[in-house]
């Protein structure tokens, strides 16, 4: 039992460290009077936040079976599945985003990715009908229930963006050097030789003789020979092909000509798909192209005024403004997708690598989850073996702590796509474990997020519990709670162990998906702290998903709802008997 002393110790020395705040007792009390606050809604009597930390190694009692497990099965197939067959340290933190297209949407193929790992399922609104989507969503919701999987659903809105529109076949067209082509708005059907359509009428607005277009990022350029009204008659000066939906920039002097803002973020076809997502019942919309926070209110405040609330608003940091505006975007949004694809138009190749990491970095100190997207394991659209450096890419975003991976092309339209996920996973894991194995979480700055007391006690515990589980090598950290915060307050710290996320609201367990290292549970809670605890042990230990011995770091933000609240938080650290 010297090690429940120990953990007692080294609680008290973390929680005066990192809060300033000294106790003697178990349960203590902050005077904070004059000030009386809320905490989550509730008026604190006599002005005063009580924490109860209790450090002590306690061990599970040889619980009986519950006679009430129901509403307790809410582990996932997938987790249930590795759980027993690799352990707590086993799991992979890195969540994995697949785009579904035409090669991957059979109800088979559906499956076999979800056996696969895949945690959110992105549909892009800018390809296919509303009713191949819809079909898509209900496949994905009649695994969930048949199956036991938890896969969520992300839409992803077209947006604004300057292209060529696609007239179906042929698929590709070559420019060849020197020859001379027409970009019109004209609307025309089928396909008339050296002649493509536009996708917006202002297209050409602002653009002067001399001008470079470059079609997307760099696969072919042109020089602007003539303005003939709206069109351009242009002159290949880099030859490559041009594909349906390439897109346009126009570059002078070295620089990108900035044109996308005088185009709404979101058209009447995203508002419109946005309808759709809600009816459908999607939990994340990816909006496109958003290039300041008001983008972000403004799509927040319809979802709220729709009683939607719940579903996550996704930003796609994929155009210069919005690197401009990073911070205001990522604090505005509930996660960020570092849309590569889109941000290698509009900057310089070479500066990818930086800003991606930039944008993780600030996404984790200000606790929104990131997906890392487009070309990761690009080559095997084509081929069944990734190239070394797209394993080396897909390793980077790892070692940078993105919560997220996702592939695009390799699923929608590859031939490989479940060999593509089963590299992502491999990948992932094998970086983890490099990552735990050379401390590399420590590395890792915080920044403080809560301006409220209470609020600021709810991180500081998160910290100081993240630093125990590590320090005492616990097998995983149990977290109770009804919006997931405190989930991903701990998820922030990329801890060792993975993070169980028990919780009773289903919309919470799908947003969770997307964040590193939390494995969302849905379950009955009650008030009781202890009846949570121990019927979560009772059903895992039924199941076979924890061993004697296994000891778990136990945290509980279920408030629970008596008049004079004692206990709020508590930090409990127990060993399965
Ligand atoms: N639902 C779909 N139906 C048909 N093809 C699809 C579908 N989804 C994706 N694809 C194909 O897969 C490719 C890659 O998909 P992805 O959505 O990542 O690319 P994208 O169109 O460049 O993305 P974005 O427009 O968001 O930047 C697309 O170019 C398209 O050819
Ligand atoms: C995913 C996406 O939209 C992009 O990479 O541009
Ligand atoms: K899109
Ligand atoms: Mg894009």
């Amino acid at each position: 039992m010297a090690f429940a002393g120990d953990s007692a110790l080294l609680c008290r020395q973390i929680i005066t460290k990192n809060t300033g705040l000294n106790f003697q007792n178990r349960v203590f009390s902050v005077p904070i009077s004059p000030l009386r606050f809320c905490f989550n809604g509730d008026k604190l009597k006599g002005g005063e936040v009580k924490i109860g930390v209790r450090a002590a190694l306690q061990s599970v009692e040889s619980v009986e079976i519950s006679k009430s497990l129901e509403g307790f099965s809410g582990f996932d197939a997938v987790t249930e599945g590795e759980l027993r067959e690799k352990g707590f340290l086993g799991l992979r933190k890195t969540k994995l985003v697949c785009t579904i297209g035409p090669a991957c949407c059979s109800l088979e193929d559906l499956e076999r990715l979800a056996l696969g790992g895949m945690n959110v399922a992105r549909l892009n609104m800018c390809h296919n009908s509303r009713e191949w989507h819809r079909d898509v969503i209900w496949k994905i919701k009649k695994l969930n229930v048949e199956k036991g999987f938890c896969v969520s659903v992300m839409i992803d809105t077209e947006g604004s963006q300057i292209h060529v529109v696609d007239h179906g076949a042929p698929s590709s067209v070559k420019a060849e050097d020197g020859s001379i082509w027409l970009f019109t708005t004209e609307k025309f059907e089928g396909s008339r030789p050296f002649t493509l359509q536009a996708n917006y009428e202002g297209f050409s607005e602002g653009i002067i003789v001399g001008d470079e277009l470059v079609i997307d990022g760099g696969m072919a350029s042109f020089e602007v020979l003539e303005k003939i009204g709206n069109d351009l008659r242009c002159k290949c000066t880099d030859p490559g092909l041009l594909l349906p939906r390439a897109k346009l920039r126009f570059w002078r002097d070295g620089k990108l000509v900035e044109k996308n803002h005088e185009l709404p973020t979101l058209s009447t076809k995203d508002w419109s798909d946005i309808e759709f997502g809600i009816s459908e019942g999607v939990d994340f919309i990816a909006m496109s192209f958003v290039n300041d926070a008001d983008a972000v209110n403004h799509l927040k405040n319809h979802l709220s005024t729709k009683a939607s609330a719940s579903i996550k608003v996704l930003a796609k940091i994929e155009s210069m403004e919005s690197l401009h505006k990073l911070e205001e975007i990522v604090e505005a949004s509930d996660g960020i997708m570092v849309a590569r694809g889109d941000l290698g138009v509009e900057i310089p190749l070479e500066q990818i690598p930086t800003v991606q990491e930039t944008i993780t970095h600030v996404c984790r100190l200000l606790n929104k989850p990131v997906i890392v997207a487009s070309q990761l394991l690009e080559s095997m659209i084509e081929y069944p073996t990734p190239t070394r450096a797209e394993v080396a890419d897909v390793s980077e975003a790892v070692r940078q702590f993105a919560d997220a991976l996702m592939l695009c092309g390799e699923s929608a339209i590859g031939s490989y796509g479940q060999k593509a996920l089963s590299v992502l996973r491999t990948t992932s894991s094998r970086m983890e474990l490099w990552s735990r194995e050379e401390n590399q979480q420590n590395g890792l700055h915080q920044r403080q997020l809560g301006q409220s007391l209470p609020d600021r006690i709810a991180e500081q515990i998160c910290n100081c519990a993240v630093e125990m589980a590590n320090n005492l090598g616990l097998d995983a950290i149990f977290v109770y709670t009804k919006h997931g915060h405190m989930a991903s307050l701990f998820s922030r710290n990329r801890p060792n162990p993975p993070i169980f996320a028990f919780t009773n609201n289903e919309s919470t367990r799908m947003a969770l998906t997307l964040q590193w290292g939390v494995m969302p549970v849905l379950v009955d809670l009650s008030d009781d702290i202890e009846v949570n605890i121990s019927k979560t042990v009772d059903l895992m230990k039924t199941k076979g998903m924890v061993e004697e011995g296994d000891a778990v770091l136990v945290v509980s933000d279920v408030i629970p709802s008596c008049e004079t609240p004692t206990v709020f938080q508590s930090i409990q650290v127990k060993t399965i008997v």
